[in-house]
């Protein structure tokens, strides 16, 4: 397996005599998924922000595909896709639109993006609004846009900011069915999220972070052996070892 995304040693923050995320080592391979989890404040989003290049780290190195932003700008910006936590779309595009816009930018061949297109507007039940400008969208709605977007560019790494929340259960069901899909064909997917419940199937590894720092991570095996040394009892699902970590070593 060879690495798409490498973080090493990141700090950063948002003004230059401060960091905000600390020394941060972050390593995600084709075909993982890996969870980004902590409290509010943590530094998911700063983390994030780095990563997407829209924050210059005070330290560190951040490659995508073995390249940094300085040395290959649209190579880089091109290996990933992004779903923010609150979508962001064009008021005045239409659903289909805004894929074809994505498949233009990503250089999605247009029999791929005849097919996907169908395939991902049945799959996310959004056939009926394919013509809807997405002003007149739910938020769920735009959110399945993004979505979309991200699965019809078929990018190196997905970077997915807390997808759970805006969308029926229906929409996280096809949502996680076709990132299990991504990682089979060789994407890496990071995803910041607080739905511990339900990452924890599906994430191959995690990453912890408190106040900046990364102070837990692995598979969700190691997540418990870690949370169960620190809080001295047995911990046995992700949301346990994140209070075991979190509250004082109490589970
Ligand atoms: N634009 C900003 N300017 C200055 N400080 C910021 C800014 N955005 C976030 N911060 C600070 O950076 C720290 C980390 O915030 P960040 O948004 O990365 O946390 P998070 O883990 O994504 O939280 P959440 O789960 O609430 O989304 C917090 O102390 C926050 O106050």
């Amino acid at each position: 397996m060879s690495a798409v995304l490498r973080v090493e040693q990141l700090s950063g923050g948002y003004s230059p005599k401060r960091s905000i995320i600390h020394d941060l080592d972050i390593e995600i391979n084709e075909g993982e998924m890996v969870g980004l989890i902590g409290v509010n404040g943590a530094g998911k989003s700063t983390t994030i922000k780095h990563i997407l290049g829209l924050m210059t780290p005070h330290q560190g190195r951040i490659t995508i595909n073995g390249t940094t932003l300085d040395e290959h700008v649209e190579d880089y910006r091109s290996s990933y896709t992004y779903v923010p936590e609150t979508p962001i779309l064009f008021d005045e595009l239409t659903v289909e639109e805004h894929l074809r816009l994505t498949a233009m930018a990503y250089g999605v061949p247009e029999q791929q993006y005849v097919e996907l297109t169908e395939k991902l507007l049945e799959r996310f039940h959004m056939v009926k609004k394919r013509k809807a400008l997405s002003a007149h969208l739910s938020k769920g709605m735009k959110q399945k846009v993004m979505i979309m977007s991200a699965l019809l560019a078929k990018p190196s790494l997905f970077i997915i900011d807390e997808p759970f929340l805006g969308l029926d259960p229906l929409g996280i069901r096809s949502l996680l069915e076709d990132l299990v899909e991504v990682k089979r064909n060789g994407s890496a997917i990071l995803m910041s999220s607080h739905i511990l419940s339900t990452v924890e199937h599906y994430c191959d590894r995690f990453i912890m972070l408190d106040q900046g720092r990364i102070i837990a991570h692995g598979t969700l095996d190691n997540m418990l052996q870690q949370a169960s040394e620190h809080s001295k009892r047995a911990v046995s699902t992700l949301e346990e070892a994140f209070y075991a970590m979190l509250n004082g070593g109490e589970a």
